[in-house]
């Protein structure tokens, strides 16, 4: 793309010398290691570092064009803004080619439930072949191609990038996680989202919003961001709320689009599940849309599992999909990698792997397990490091609650010590209520181990992680690898 057509689209600017209006731009990034001969490079403040103290790097490697807030000094034309978190979604929205206007985009937020969500209404689309789009924690997916990810919401760039790959290899629909982070950092702004899903807000990442009403405020930027527009055949811009949240009902304030509601306890919600029957094999529960009623048999299993199938089951709704299809797949679907994950086993013993990693979450999943529970329940569970300390006693006073053998040990500490974390988290219950075993290979094994047949074993917080992040290193490791050879051995 031609230079100076780019730029013009930063409308406020201060240029430190002329563009070369011929020069034809490779590549848009704000990482100096992206960087090729005639990039445009954008210093951006992190929160490790500062990009603009790579700018020199920049050039020497083939920027042509540097875009900075502060002053720098280099050879190339630096075009000066205000905010470059803000220049940066601008450039990547129109260097990219606006590919979020041209497909389906449903962004899906909320504490718990994104990545299932967003699973869970892929499926939908692909059973009525339409070629579909993901993005979010565990992958971005273009059809059946996998990409890794390194964030729940990729930076504007690579989302942008990613989009319009996705829109060359013809995808008609996008199913994205949009993360607090994201929204607050500016990670989705020129997105043009059709439908906004809101699953639930629960305590978790304190350590970067301080406050639930910060965190509340930055879930509440998707629907702002929605807009709005009006047709008569009823095609419109669709805020998808769980009604059973009371935040939600602040979210509706926030946007001018239509609003679809969905909920168990709201009887106001249009969508809504009853008479929920939750068994070890499956969920049943009547589905009423706008008063009529179908009976669901889910393989999905647990209340919070409703949740998330009502949530995309209302999307695909909102989307004019016909009802009776949104169903069909909804029951076919078998599950997520890593969420309420069982465990091959012969031995009588059940292990599940979960990616519960909030209080809110592991409460949900221990009190399914408890709903079908026949003897013991053990627990094996540990807490991030660099992350929302305040989650630690809560996760493990759950785990005490709801288990009757907790086992405390390590999840990604990261740069912290694992005894802090630990120690964080034994605050929460009695003393000598959990046993503490620090490596989580000699938890799992230990656990399993002694666990008798008819008794489940729950291992939470890293589902379909295959790491442990100790320090800055990430080192192969896999809750479900590690339960398999544990109940090989028994
Ligand atoms: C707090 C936060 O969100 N940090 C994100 C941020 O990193 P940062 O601010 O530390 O960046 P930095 O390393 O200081 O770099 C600043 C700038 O210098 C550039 N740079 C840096 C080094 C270099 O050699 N050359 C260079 O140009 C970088 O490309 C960047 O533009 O920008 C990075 C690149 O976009 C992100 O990967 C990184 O996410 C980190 C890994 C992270 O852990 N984020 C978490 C908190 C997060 O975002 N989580 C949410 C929610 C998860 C969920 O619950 O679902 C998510 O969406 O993932
Ligand atoms: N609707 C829900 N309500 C509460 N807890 C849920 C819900 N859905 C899933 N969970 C729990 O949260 C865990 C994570 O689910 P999922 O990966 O779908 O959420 P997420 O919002 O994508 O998480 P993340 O923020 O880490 O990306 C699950 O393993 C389960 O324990
Ligand atoms: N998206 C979440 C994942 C947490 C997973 C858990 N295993 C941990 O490391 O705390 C986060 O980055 O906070
Ligand atoms: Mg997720």
């Amino acid at each position: 793309m031609r230079a100076d057509k780019l730029i013009q689209s930063l409308k406020f600017k201060k240029v430190s010398m002329a563009i070369d209006s011929e020069l034809d731009i490779k590549l848009l990034t704000q990482d100096t290691r992206e960087v090729v001969e005639n990039s445009i490079f954008v210093a951006v403040e992190g929160y490790t570092v500062d990009g603009h103290d790579f700018v020199t790097q920049a050039v020497e490697k083939g920027a042509k064009i540097i875009i900075a807030r502060k002053p720098i000094s280099v050879s190339v034309p630096v075009v000066y803004v205000q905010d470059t978190n803000r220049a940066m979604a601008i450039l990547a929205d129109v260097f990219y080619g606006v590919p979020s206007q041209k497909m389906r985009m449903i962004g899906v937020t909320g504490t718990n439930g994104k990545t299932t969500v967003t699973h869970l209404i892929e499926q939908i689309y692909r059973d009525l072949n339409q070629k579909t789009g993901l993005i979010g924690t565990m992958y971005r997916k273009i059809n059946d191609t996998v990409y890794p990810s390194n964030n729940t919401t990729p930076d504007v760039i690579t989302l942008q990038r990613t989009l319009a790959q996705m829109k060359q290899e013809k995808v008609d629909t996008v199913a994205m996680e949009v993360s607090s982070h994201a929204l607050v950092l500016g990670r989705v702004w020129g997105i043009d989202f059709d439908i906004a899903v809101f699953t639930n807000l629960t305590q978790d990442h304190l350590d970067f919003h301080k406050t639930m009403d910060n965190y509340a405020h930055s879930k509440s930027m998707l629907f702002a961001q929605l807009g709005n527009h009006y047709t008569e055949s009823g095609d419109a811009k669709v805020a998808v709320l769980n009604f059973d949240d009371p935040v939600a009902r602040t979210f509706t304030q926030f946007t001018s689009a239509q609003v679809l509601s969905y909920g168990i306890e709201n009887d106001e919600a249009m969508i809504q599940a009853k008479n929920i029957e939750i068994k070890s094999h499956g969920t049943e529960f009547d589905l009423i849309i706008f008063g009529k009623t179908t009976h669901i048999t889910m393989q999905l299993i647990g209340l919070f599992n409703v949740y998330n199938m009502l949530a995309a089951f209302s999307a695909a709704y909102a989307a004019g999909l016909d009802e009776k299809q949104i169903i069909k797949s909804l029951e076919k679907v078998t599950g997520v990698k890593g969420r309420f994950q069982l465990v091959p086993s012969k031995t009588g013993v059940s292990v599940i792997v979960d990616y519960a990693h909030t209080p809110d979450g592991l409460l949900n999943v221990l009190e399914t397990i408890q709903d079908f529970a026949q003897k013991n329940v053990y627990c094996i569970v540990g807490c991030g490091g660099d992350r929302d300390k305040s989650k630690r006693p809560k996760m493990a006073k759950i785990a005490s609650n709801y288990s009757d053998y907790p086992v405390f040990t390590m999840d990604n500490p990261r740069t912290e010590d694992p005894n802090q974390i630990m120690a964080d988290m034994l605050t929460g219950i009695p003393e000598n209520r959990a046993t503490v075993i620090m490596d989580r290979h000699d938890a799992i094994a230990e656990t399993i181990g002694k666990a008798q047949p008819g008794d489940i074993v729950l291992i939470a917080g890293k589902g379909h992680e295959d790491y442990q992040i100790l320090g800055r290193e990430k080192v192969h490791f896999d809750d479900v690898e590690e339960a398999t050879v544990a109940l090989n051995k028994k």
